[in-house]
């Protein structure tokens, strides 16, 4: 049995993505405390709502609250948790250190930054197990990740980094979209014309970065022909110093998920 305690955006993306590729509605308890978007999980996914301490027994806990409401949790945990029960937290900045210290130093706990598109089957996570996580929890985690899209295991001191750009990731390249797509309106073009081509341009980028292999600047220059207009727009995010806003972007993102991590 697997409990996701904390539906919320990333919770309800990984009980979606479960439940989507196999698991069954009868294996999976969540626990959410909002009443009304408890019984919309129920009436959306057939799964059981139940409360924290009923959900501990669970072989897996994901965690997927607030980092500022991590602590609160684990404490209130920690007199339930099944024997054996492994804890896979989702949460920004929250070390495998801080959960041990609130659970008990026994208990087998991995600290996993997933993404949003684990919802459709594509998200990216990235793992790293705890004192007392041996080969087969990790393994056991990277199982259940793998239902919602890759997984690859880190040395927990990339964890923040990985927040950064698999974690955050998505969220850049809905900003890019959403400022293409006001650009186009700006130009004069029909809202829904401009978002169809944005989609479309973005999800093709997309799967050509994912499927030729290639690296992303070999694909940027077939695109940019001699004396074009990709040269000419290239030029001017070089200008306005789009490299650096996005590398400072990235490292505020790494320092705002260590920032977490000391409450
Ligand atoms: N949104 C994202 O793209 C990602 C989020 N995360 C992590 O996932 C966690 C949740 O983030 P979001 O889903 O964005 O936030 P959210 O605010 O949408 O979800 C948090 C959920 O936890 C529930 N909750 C609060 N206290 C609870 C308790 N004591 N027991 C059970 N449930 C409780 C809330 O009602 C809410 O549904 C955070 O720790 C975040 O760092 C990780 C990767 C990506
Ligand atoms: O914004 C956040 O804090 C969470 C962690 C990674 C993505 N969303």
């Amino acid at each position: 049995m697997i409990a996701i305690i904390g539906a919320g955006k990333m919770g309800e993306a990984l009980l979606a993505g479960l439940l989507g590729t196999g698991h069954g509605p009868g294996d999976v308890l969540v626990t959410e405390p909002r009443a009304e978007h408890a019984a919309e999980l129920r009436e959306r996914y057939g799964v059981r709502t139940v409360p924290a301490a009923e959900a501990a027994g669970a072989d897996a806990l994901v965690l997927a609250v607030k980092p500022q409401d991590m602590v609160d949790l684990l404490d209130e945990l920690n007199p339930h948790l099944g024997a054996g029960t492994m804890v896979i937290s989702v949460a920004a900045g929250i070390t495998t250190a801080v959960l041990e210290k609130h659970l008990g130093d026994g208990v087998p706990v991995v600290r996993a930054m997933p993404n949003t598109p684990a919802l459709v089957g594509k998200g990216m996570t990235a793992v790293t197990g705890g004192r007392a996580a041996g080969a087969d929890h990790l393994e056991r985690a990277q199982e259940l990740l793998r239902a919602v899209g890759e997984v690859e295991v880190v040395a927990e001191r990339h964890m923040d980094t990985v927040t950064a750009i698999s974690g955050s990731g998505p969220a850049y390249f809905y900003f890019i979209a959403e400022t293409m797509v006001e650009a186009g309106v700006a130009m004069g073009m029909p809202r829904a014309t401009a978002q169809r081509l944005v989609r479309q341009t973005i999800s093709g980028a997309s799967a050509m970065l994912g499927e030729s292999g290639e690296h992303p600047v070999v694909l940027r220059e077939a695109v940019t022909s001699p004396g074009g207009t990709t040269a000419a727009a290239v030029r001017e995010l070089d200008r306005h110093g789009v490299r650096t806003a996005f590398t400072d972007a990235i490292e505020a993102a790494r320092d705002r998920s260590r920032a977490l991590s000391e409450g």
